[in-house]
């Protein structure tokens, strides 16, 4: 099966077939765009965003049926009327109300809305059905959800094979790697499996008058008939990953980096001591690595130094992400440079060239939370704009080469993802930046 002239489909030795290159890709180059068959908006972004594109505009319009869906244009309405809303729109409040709607979790309140919108296309387009059941099961039978519209048509049975396939395939949609909604890419799940060493990676284009699509990017170059794979969660989620791969995908990791950390064996816990965790910090700076080596790192003949391990303990991680956020908001800036420099030189140890973002992929959502800890590319962006501020104030813990030398890499990382979500975001940050640092 071919998809775009760029990637077919051949056998893998777990898990049916892998996605592999046709040609020569280049970083940055567009490999398949994916049209969403359904959406759900999260609740955070309801009546933010219009329920059909997913744009903000300033202004929307209630349906006037049930007030609670919004649209940007009578286009976005009527589409997504002749979709499914026109099966759900009378019932829609009761449901939502319902003692069974409310007992649900709230991941299973998206998963119920999104199967409520597919169950009522899937009354008036079969192949909708054909398209999910196309698709791998996940590795447990779900329990069956309440939904908002049952047809004689669509049998009890099927709906429960449908959701059964949402765990292992469904997306997490996201505008500036920010998590705005669900969706259903039925192309991007037949085609690719996960790495946590990813050589590509998920972006959502908004949009007027269509639902939002899915653009898979090149991370880097891929040469012909190399497996392209997308991260389907945070590969800084160093010791839970294989734990979720397990159980929301039933499957365990062989990639390079997990090959690594099973060689290393467990990650010693990290000094609770505030000098001695200096001192880590301060190693894990000098440590001698090539720019992005996340790929040398897993493939190395060389050991790598032991007394290093615990900077790949998940609460390391955590902690130093935390201490670089607090101290960049608080203008504290040598903590700051500090922790943002380690920090660098983790997510280099951690993450593939030109790491953009976190997990995109929709099981991750009942793990992991949006909360933007781990973002490589943009981690670059947020150094240059703390050694800016840092300079500005006058505060000497930075330069404008540095902050010019990570913006220049921000654009780089981030230029090679391309534009993506609403209008404003980090590559216009990027250009205001480079504006500032231009005319100093
Ligand atoms: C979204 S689908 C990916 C496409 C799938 N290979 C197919 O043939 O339809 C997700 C499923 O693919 C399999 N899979 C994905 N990544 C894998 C990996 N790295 N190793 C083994 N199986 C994987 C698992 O069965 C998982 O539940």
């Amino acid at each position: 099966m071919s998809f775009q002239d760029d990637v077919e489909l051949a056998p893998a030795v777990s898990g049916r077939s892998k996605a592999v290159s046709t040609r020569h890709l280049s970083a940055g180059s567009l490999i398949v765009s994916c049209e969403a068959l359904g959406t759900v908006l999260i609740p955070e972004e309801k009546g933010k965003r219009c329920d059909t594109c997913h744009r903000n505009p300033p202004q929307l319009q209630k349906c006037s049926g049930c007030a609670s869906y919004f649209y940007c244009s009578a286009t976005c309405q009527a589409l997504q009327w002749q979709s499914h809303h026109k099966k759900i729109c009378k019932r829609f409040n009761q449901y939502t109300a319902s003692v069974n709607f409310q007992a649900l979790a709230a991941h299973e309140k998206m998963d119920a809305l999104l199967l409520s919108h597919l169950v009522a296309q899937l009354d008036s387009t079969a192949d909708v059905g054909e398209r999910v059941m196309d698709l791998l099961h996940g590795p447990v039978d779900p329990p069956a959800l309440p939904i908002v519209y049952a047809s004689r048509r669509v049998a009890g049975s099927l709906v429960r094979d449908l959701y059964s396939r949402f765990g292992n395939n469904n997306f997490v949609i996201h505008s500036h790697l920010t998590t705005l909604g669900h969706g259903i890419f039925p192309i991007a799940s037949r085609l690719f499996n996960h790495s946590c060493l990813p050589n590509a990676a998920a972006k959502y284009i908004l949009s007027p008058s269509s639902p939002p699509t899915m653009q898979v990017v090149a991370l880097r170059d891929i040469p012909p008939g190399e497996e392209i794979c997308l991260p389907y969660l945070d590969p800084a989620l160093l010791q839970s990953r294989q734990q979720i791969f397990q159980l929301s995908y039933g499957f365990e990791c062989r990639c390079n980096s997990c090959l690594f950390f099973d060689k290393v064996g467990p990650i010693p816990t990290p000094p609770a001591d505030p000098a001695q965790k200096e001192d880590l910090v301060r190693q894990l700076i000098q440590f001698k690595i090539t720019p992005y080596n996340g790929l040398a790192l897993a493939t190395s003949p060389d050991p790598f130094p032991s007394e290093l391990l615990p900077v790949f303990h998940e609460s390391f991680i955590t902690s130093l992400a935390e201490t670089f956020r607090n101290a960049s908001h608080d203008g504290e800036y040598s903590t700051a440079m500090t922790s943002g420099a380690a920090l660098l030189a983790l997510y280099r140890l951690i993450y593939p060239p030109n790491y953009p973002q976190i997990g995109v992929h929709s099981p991750g959502r009942r793990w992991i939370l949006p909360d933007a800890r781990f973002l490589a590319g943009m981690h670059l962006l947020e150094l240059a704009k703390t050694a800016w501020n840092s300079t500005v104030s006058e505060d000497n813990n930075a330069s404008i080469e540095t902050a010019t030398q990570h913006l220049n890499e921000a654009k780089v990382v981030l230029g090679i993802f391309g534009s993506e979500g609403d209008a404003d975001g980090p590559l216009v940050e990027i250009s205001t930046l480079d504006t500032l640092l231009t005319v100093i």
